[in-house]
Parts: C-alpha cells; structure tokens; sequence
C-alpha cells in the first residue's frame, strides 16, 4: 500500500475561501502565512509575474481576510499585482498556476473573476477614490460593510490618491485605507513623499511602538472631544508623524509592523471597530519579504519569468534581437552625448522605459518624477518653454493618465515635448488593463501633434533622432513591447522627411499601407498573395500625421484594393487614411478600401502570438482580408496554421 505524502501545506489545504481562514486560531496563522507564502513562491515559479510585491503582503492578506468579513467587508488592492496570496485564498488555488495565460487567472484582481475582487485594477492608485465610492453608497443604503483599500508607497505618489483622501477627509466616511510602505516602488521610491516615510519610520517613536506591539492600538480613534482630538492628534503626529495624513482628515495609526501578525491583527480589530471616519493603518513591510533570492534582488523580484524555487534563477527566452526599450535607450543616449538641452523623464519606470541606462549615464538629466504621468507630461511642457527638449518615456496605457495635460499643456501650445510610447499595442500576459491600443485615436485627433509608428528597431533609431530634430511641434513615436526584428541597425538614425511614407515593394492590384510593426507581416502577406498571380504594393506610412497625402492618393489610384494595417483600435491610422480620402474625393474613385485594425473588444491576457492571432493581424489575416475584398475564395488560408 503506497503511504500518502503528507501535504506541505496542510493548514492552507484546509482554506478555500476566507470563512475557512477564520475557522483557523490565530495562533495557526503564522505556520498559515508560511503555507500561503510557499505556495505563491511555487506558483509564480511556474506561470512568472509580479512575485516581490505579493510576497510583501503575505502576512497582511492573510491578516485582514481573518479580521474582515470578506466579502462582504469590501477588499481592494492598488495596482492589484500582488493580489496573488489573495487570489490564493478566495477560492482560486486550483487555476493560480494559469495565473497570466490564456484563459487563466488575470495577474490583476478582476470584478468578472471573483466576488472578492470588487473592483478591477492594474494602473495605481484607484483604490482610495473606489473605496470611498463604496463606503459612500454603503451609507446610502443603510449597509453596515466596511471597506478596505490596500495602496503601496509608490502608488501614493500619484496625485488622484490625494484627491481621494481629500475628499474622504471632507466626507468623514467610515474608510480604511492600509499604507503598505515597503519603501519601494518598482525602482526605490522618489519624491518628498518617500522620504517623510521614511522619517515616520526612522522617529524614536515608531522604534517604541514596534516594541509596545499591542499598545499600538490603544493611540485608535476614541470618541473624543474635537478640542482634546486635535491636540491628541497633534501629539500623536509629532510622536508618530501621522500629521501628513491627519490634515487630510484621517485618522493615522501607525506604522506597524507588517509581517507581525501579533501587531496586525489586534491593530485591524480595533481599525475595523472603530466607528470614525477614514482612518489610514500605516504597515511597513518588505518587498519580496520571506524569499531571500526576492529579499537579496535590487528590484525585490518585482516582475519575474519562470524560476527556479531553490536559486531563483530565472528561465530567460532566447533572444534573436535588441528590444525596442533598449533600442530606444541607446538611441536617446547618442544624441543627448550631442545635445545637452536633451532631458527625459519617466513616471516610476526606469527600468522599463529604459531610462535607467540614461540615468546612469546622465543622472542630472533624467527625472523620475514617480507615479505621476499627469505631473510628468505638464513638467516636460514647462522644460520646453525654456527651450529644453524634454523626452518623456510613457508606456501608451499609462500615458492615458495625462491626457489632459497632453491637450491642454502640450498640443495647444504647440510645445516641443517628446513623447516616447514603448509598449504601444498589444502586451501579452499584463492583458486588457496594459494594451497600449488607443494611442493613435487619442493623439491622431489633436492638432499640431507629430505622430509617428516604428516599423521595426532601425525605424525606432531614426524616429527618436527625427522626434529630437522637430522644435515646433510635440511629437510620440510608438514602438511595442518586446524585441526587434533583428534587422540591420544604422550607427546613429537618420532624420526622416516629416509626413513622408516609404515604399518597400511595387505592385499593381493590391496595396497594403502598414502603420507600425505589424510592416513584416504585410510583406509575408504580398508573398502569399504573389504566390496566387496577386502583384501586392507594401508600404510603410511611417507617419499618421501629417499623413502622406502623396502616398495615399497614389495607392488609392493606382491598385483595385488598398488596405491599412495597424496594431491599434479603431478610429486610428485607417480612420485618418479614410478621412483624407474622403475630404479629397479619392473614395469616389472606387477603390476597395479596407482597414484592419485591433478589434473593438478589451483583449484578454494570452502570449502575444495568439493575441495577434486573435486580433487578426498576422500574414494569413491580412491576405485574406485582400482575397475576400476582390471576391477570391480561399480555403486553405482559412485554416490556421
Ligand atoms: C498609472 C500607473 N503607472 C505606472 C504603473 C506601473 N507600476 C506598476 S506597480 C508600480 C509600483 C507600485 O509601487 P507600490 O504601490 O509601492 O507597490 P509595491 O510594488 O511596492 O507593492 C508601478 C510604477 C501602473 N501600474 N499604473
Ligand atoms: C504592474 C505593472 O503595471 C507593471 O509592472 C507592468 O506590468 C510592467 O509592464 P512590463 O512588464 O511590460 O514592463
Ligand atoms: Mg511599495
């Protein structure tokens, strides 16, 4: 008879959903946390994703699930990365190792997924205004639930977390917001924030406090007189330096220790019973806490492929060409070795901009201005009024944060700024809330702007050079996530005739004009069109506006269908090619026009390839596209391959 090996989890074995968890005595909960925080390290080993931050909050998801009534007490992560040790234990241990991929669990929390997910997440610092939504409806219909918003030091630094608690602090709603202040961001945290932070930290009193444990929750709200209040909130701000947070109306407790379920627990009782307005729990905890490759990692394994547990080495893809972001970085930093008017700033990504190889080579030069893109777009305006030329490295989804201060600081005034949109269509395993798709549409209709799409990593060297050589005007160049095309790369990019399109290769019948990178597919199309007697004209538009009027009209003219093609939504490139063919009469001369685009829907997660299968933009889509247009059946390209 085979004996059974016992199970290494044995107390999380026992805990679906967090009823489960409260059956557990609250001295199970440390050997519980362990558990939780192993089968997160195997889990993620298996599928990648974001480890360090989820490892961080193992101890206080474990904490708040047993002290909340979850579900029904509301639960909202910021950013929502390290939701995993809470996907875990809300009844999602079964799919956690889909976590990411096509089909599977989302690396977010995700109302469609969960009733413990009230509310989506992945771009910060949405929690506190949702949260207040929520505790504010409550009130309206005469619920009792609380209402929990989790948000990390970094995503504190974006100004939509101080209009929330601006506005919970006026509104005395019954709020509790948990600082997790683990003194990083995905790089160390920037700006004044940061450092007060810290000094809360380093203050005699947190020191006491940590080794008063329990008496931490007897400094909780009581109902005091106002007069008394004020000066008991003086003192504890002075003592604690909850001051900050206090002027904006909360209730600062804090900090504590986050990894201490002894502090945690009685803490969030007395937090969760008191019957006061918005209190804010400060927590300290460690990034990547409890898994020393994580502990020992500069970026505490923030976002990791597939690992080994026992090393933490991770399995790397082979790679077959430069990334654009470093394509990009190299690019930025032989110019500014020319021009020192040349500056970029990032929103808390330097590593995933790139930026952090020009900020080691010109660290006077390069601003991470923190979680704050409308801060950041509105500060390279003010740069570029004195006659810098500001570079700002924006992520196309996260360049959506400052919009406004795009039209109304940058477009209208006509200022120089340099938008540099890595991550511009679609992302792979970061999913619906990371789609860099709506970058076209939404600068395509401002006057003055620039715009421009790398059609593999030698168009992106000559774009940023082109970008920097343009003084009136803002400009955005968008190039995707992930490696080139492994094509020959020039020794300092060239700058290209603004408005100007190229043709790759003469045909007669059909002509594809691509915008971006989806270029190589067109080519591999007018192959497999050339190979059915179809003379097929590629051409790449390099820019959508000014668009190439010359280019466009003579497809239009010239061949019997013309399509565009374009790794973003609708009403991008090929609106603005129908437009212009419209306005000019051009349509009227009866060319078959089609223009392919992403689809109309929020793509969920999957590995790019079968993202772009599903969007439709691969070669055997576009030929079809052109077959289907000239009334030409097809059925073997039907097939997928
Ligand atoms: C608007 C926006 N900008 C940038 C990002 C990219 N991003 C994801 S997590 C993160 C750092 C968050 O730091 P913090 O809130 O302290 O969480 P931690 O990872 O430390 O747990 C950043 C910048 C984002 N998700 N949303
Ligand atoms: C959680 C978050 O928003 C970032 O970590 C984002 O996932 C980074 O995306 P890349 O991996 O494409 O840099
Ligand atoms: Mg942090």
């Amino acid at each position: 008879m085979t004996t059974k090996t016992p199970s290494k989890t044995p107390l999380l074995d026992k805990v679906k959903v967090p009823a489960d968890l409260r059956r557990l005595e609250p001295s199970q909960l440390r050997q519980f946390a362990d558990e939780l925080r192993a089968e997160t390290i195997d889990a993620v080993s298996i599928t990648g994703g974001h480890l360090g931050a989820g490892l961080g909050v193992v101890e206080l998801t474990t904490a708040i699930h047993y002290v909340f009534n979850t579900p029904d007490d509301r639960l909202i992560w910021d950013v929502g990365h390290q939701c995993y040790p809470h996907k875990i234990i809300t009844g999602r241990r079964d799919r956690i190792r889909t976590l990411r991929m096509g089909g599977g669990l989302s690396g977010f929390t995700k109302r469609t997924e969960s009733e413990y997910d009230p509310f989506g997440a992945a771009h910060s610092s949405t929690s506190i205004s949702a949260g207040l939504g929520m505790a504010v409806a409550r009130d309206f219909l005469g619920k009792n639930n609380k209402v929990v918003a989790v948000i990390g030091d970094g995503s504190m630094s974006a100004g939509m977390a101080y209009e929330a608690m601006n506005n919970a602090g006026h509104l005395r709603s019954r709020l509790v917001v948990i600082l997790n202040d683990n003194d990083m961001s995905i790089a160390p945290p920037v700006g004044a924030l940061s450092a007060y932070l810290s000094r809360l930290l380093s203050s005699k009193s947190y020191r006491s406090l940590r080794h008063l444990g329990k008496e931490v929750s007897s400094v909780l709200p009581t109902p005091l007189r106002n007069a008394a209040r004020r000066a008991e909130e003086y003192a504890r701000g002075m003592i604690t330096g909850g001051t900050l947070f206090e002027e904006l109306g909360f209730f600062y407790v804090g900090p504590v220790d986050g990894h201490n379920l002894d502090h945690l627990l009685p803490v969030l009782e007395n937090v969760r019973d008191a019957d006061e307005g918005p209190i804010l729990l400060h927590v300290v905890t460690e990034k990547g806490h409890g898994y020393p490759p994580a502990e020992k990692a500069a970026d505490k394994l923030h976002a990791v492929a597939k690992f080994d547990v026992v090393t933490g080495a991770q399995v790397k893809a082979k790679s077959n060409a430069p990334t654009y972001t470093s394509v990009f970085a190299s690019s930025l930093i032989q110019e500014a070795e020319l021009d020192d008017k040349i500056v970029a700033i990032t929103a808390a990504m330097p590593s995933g901009t790139g930026l952090d190889k020009f900020q080691q080579r010109f660290p006077e030069r390069c601003f991470d201005v923190g979680i704050a893109e409308q801060h950041a777009v509105t500060f390279a305006a003010g740069l570029a009024t004195e006659g810098m030329r500001p570079v700002c490295a924006i992520y196309s989804t996260f360049l959506q944060r400052g919009y406004d201060q795009v039209v109304h600081d940058v477009a209208i005034q006509k200022l120089p700024v340099r938008f540099m949109m890595d991550r511009a269509g679609l992302v792979g395993s970061d999913g619906q809330t990371h789609a860099g798709s709506f970058d076209i549409p939404y600068l395509g209709c401002l006057p003055h702007m620039v715009l421009m799409a790398a059609a593999d990593e030698a168009e992106l060297r000559h774009m940023v050079r082109t970008s920097l050589a343009i003084d009136d005007a803002p400009s955005a160049v968008r190039f995707p996530r992930g490696e080139g095309e492994g094509v020959t790369m020039p020794e300092r990019g060239e700058i290209l005739e603004i408005g100007k399109g190229r043709i790759l290769r003469e045909g007669t019948k059909i002509a594809l004009l691509s915008y971006g990178t989806r270029l190589n597919e067109c080519m591999k199309a007018a192959e497999l069109l050339g190979a059915r007697g179809l003379s097929t004209t590629v051409a790449d538009a390099r820019f959508a506006k000014p668009l190439d009027n010359d280019l466009v009209k003579r497809l239009a003219l010239e061949h019997e269908v013309l399509i565009t093609i374009e790794e973003g939504s609708k009403l991008g490139f090929g609106a603005i090619v129908l437009h212009r063919l419209a306005e000019t009469g051009l349509l009227d001369a009866g060319v078959k026009i089609r223009t392919m685009t992403l689809p109309d829907v929020f793509q969920e997660h999957d590995s790019p390839i079968k993202q772009y299968e599903e969007a439709g933009l691969d070669a055997r889509s576009i030929a079809l596209q052109a077959l289907t247009a000239l009334g030409i059946e097809a059925i073997d390209l039907h097939a997928r391959g």
